[in-house]
């Protein structure tokens, strides 16, 4: 058992990874051990990305020994495998709190560290952010200092990645370090010719290394590469840069020569990292699904969940009703951006493989590649985490919505999330999709109506459509009472003063807030509008007949199903008061999904006191006090 002085005493105690250069080698492989024996205690006893973590501790050291972070920049693509960084920069102490509220981040944090840069959880950034960096530091006279971009292989399949090494490429003047962190997995095997690729490098010799070495006197007297490098044998030489690799990412001393060859070479460079995710830690290594790239709490000593999973989660109810609805729709197919499993579609892909398509980390191209699948006559399901779709938005809108085609998207982890923090948080789709001419956006409610509404829309062929639901249990069935077109009433009271319009989960505790204000003498109808947007007549004419409307939506408020109705009453020369409750525009930390809808006045309680405060009259102000 590590503890936190153990590594702390390892590290000698400084935020300064300085400290590791007076380490000897013995030191460090001891250092290593202990740093892989407290992230299997820390991380089993909170959850998180234990996997990636344990892949990445050589990388990690042997960054830190080489560069001088801060005065060299390391940027950590997507941000979940640099826990090691974290506890190199002096927040070992601090570790205990990871992915809590008030804790440190699962990702980078430019609050918590002078050392951090790219606070941003989705994929393929790094490269470009490496791109602009170096051209500030040229251009400010700071190209002393290195920039280094660590990049997993999955994130090497996103467009961004190749959009930024076609411009790092081109600039021989630019000396970026790409760090390729290749494991050959993103939660699941890599795919796509990339793929292919890489595993054909990792089989050759690392005969660049071997000539840099050779040369290295050479290259150190400034003399530059002098003549060419070894034949080109890899995809990025063609691009321009210096291939390193492949290099062994779990034996530090060869990580640090090829670490110093590329600061030494001057020039744009790959060093290709060969590494395992879930190193060391056998439960890890042998998971077949993702090797704990993400893992709730556990038992250190098996690897076992500590608590089994209370109902079962949207994702589950979603994967059952794809497979079910793939044996009725021969049309039915299926993508996901390199998340099969946590997206639930795996299952769908083990029944109909050749109706199943992974295509890496690449939403833009999964949305545009259904369009084409749509163009041909079939129904893409599109399964992506809310938050991902924004970088998909030109291509939902412009390569399926222009088109009227059908393609459905289906939204997990919508609304806030919880641990994963601002850059995962799902809590723009409505306001996006809402502004999708054609596009109709469902929340349901529970499971029985995802499944309904699922159905719904792989039948429906004049356009897009989209569901979205949260990280959660899908909690208990809740029946309609009746229902109004497609409006599902909920709750209904004799005096109809007050219609709460629910979207999603959110109708839970819409109606726990509907009974507590029914106790207090008010009325109050609680509706499920089941197609959420664009906003159903039929709502409108419901919204007319009640005083005060309220709506509910675990999304921002600007420009979601609050704004759409209350353009939807205007148009329809309605006056009725809205009050539109929902997230607030701005970024929202990491912590407990609960906490935070709670904080975010989401909860009953928070929904009772708005309305309560809604409906009391507006204490007087003389004209001068206003
Ligand atoms: C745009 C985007 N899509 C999906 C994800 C979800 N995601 C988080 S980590 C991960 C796999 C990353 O694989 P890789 O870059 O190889 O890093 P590794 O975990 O293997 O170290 C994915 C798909 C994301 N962060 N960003
Ligand atoms: C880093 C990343 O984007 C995901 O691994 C993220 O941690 C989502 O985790 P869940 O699948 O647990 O929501
Ligand atoms: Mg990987």
């Amino acid at each position: 058992m590590t503890t936190t002085t153990d590594a702390r005493r390892l590290l000698g105690g400084a935020a300064d990874p300085k400290v590791l250069r007076e380490l000897s080698g013995e030191e460090l492989d001891a250092l290593a051990q202990q740093i892989r024996e407290f992230l299997i205690e820390k991380v089993a006893a909170v959850g998180g990305h234990l996997g990636p973590n344990l892949g990445a501790v050589e990388l990690t050291l042997a960054l830190h020994r080489i560069f001088d972070s801060p005065h060299d920049t390391l940027l950590f693509d997507i941000g979940h495998q640099a826990y090691v960084h974290k506890l190199l920069t002096g927040r070992v102490e601090d570790f205990d709190t990871l992915r809590q509220g008030d804790g440190l981040s699962g990702y980078l944090s430019r609050a918590e560290s002078e050392h951090d840069v790219i606070e941003n959880s989705h994929a393929s950034t790094a490269l470009a952010y490496a791109d602009g960096l170096a051209k500030a530091r040229q251009l400010s006279g700071e190209d002393d200092r290195a920039v280094v971009a660590v990049i997993g292989d999955g994130a090497m399949s996103g467009g961004m990645a190749w959009e930024a090494l076609n411009n790092l490429g081109g600039a021989p003047e630019r000396p970026v370090i790409v760090v390729l962190n290749d494991n050959e997995r993103s939660y699941a095997p890599t795919v796509g010719g990339l793929a292919d690729h890489l595993q054909q490098l990792r089989g050759q010799s690392d005969d660049s290394i071997d000539w840099l070495v050779k040369n290295s006197s050479r290259i150190s007297a400034g003399e530059g590469t002098g003549g060419p490098l070894p034949v080109a044998h890899s995809l990025f030489e063609l691009l321009g840069f210096a291939y390193l690799g492949p290099v062994d990412g779990h034996h530090r001393p060869s990580l640090e020569e090829a670490l110093h060859l590329a600061r030494e070479l001057e020039r744009p460079v790959v060093v290709h990292a060969v590494t395992a995710k879930g190193r060391g830690y056998e439960p890890a290594e042998s998971e077949p699904d993702d090797r704990m790239h993400t893992c709730g709490v556990l038992d250190p000593a098996t690897g076992a969940p500590a608590k089994k999973a209370s109902a079962p989660g949207w994702t589950s109810v979603f994967a059952d009703e794809m497979c079910a609805l793939g044996d009725e729709h021969r049309e039915l197919v299926a993508l996901t951006a390199a998340m099969p499993g946590p997206t639930g579609l795996a299952k769908f892909g083990e029944r109909f493989p050749e109706r199943f398509f992974d295509v890496g980390i690449a939403e833009q191209h999964a949305v545009t590649s259904a369009a084409g699948l749509a163009t041909g006559g079939l129904h893409p399901v599109v399964g992506v985490y809310a938050t991902f779709l924004g970088r998909a938005f030109d291509q939902v809108l412009m390569d399926v919505a222009l088109h009227r085609l059908p393609v459905t998207f289906v939204l997990d982890r919508a609304g806030i999330t919880g641990p994963d923090g601002p850059s995962h948080h799902g809590m723009w789709d409505l306001t996006l999709l809402g502004a999708v001419p054609g596009m109709h956006v469902s929340a349901p409610r529970d499971a029985a109506q995802l499944r309904e509404l699922l159905a719904e829309a792989v039948a429906y062929e004049d356009g897009p459509t989209a569901l979205r639901f949260p990280k959660a249990s899908a909690g208990a069935d809740i029946p309609a009472l009746e229902r109004i077109g497609q409006v599902d009433v909920l709750h209904r009271s004799s005096v109809a003063d007050i219609l709460i319009v629910a979207a999603g989960p959110l109708a839970a505790p819409a109606i726990e807030a509907a009974e507590a204000l029914q106790a207090q003498g008010i009325g109050v109808t609680v509706a499920d509008p089941r197609w959420a947007l664009p906003i159903l007549p039929e709502l409108t004419q419901l919204a007319a007949r009640h005083h005060l409307v309220v709506t509910v939506e675990d999304n921002i408020r600007h420009g979601g199903l609050g704004a759409a109705l209350t353009r939807a009453l205007a148009d329809a020369s309605n006056a009725t008061p809205l009050r539109a409750l929902g997230l607030p525009g701005r970024f929202i930390p990491h912590g407990n999904r609960n906490d935070l809808l709670s904080q975010a006045g989401l909860d009953a309680e928070g929904i009772t006191q708005a309305i309560l405060r809604a409906c009391a009259p507006e204490p007087f102000q003389p004209a001068k006090e206003r």
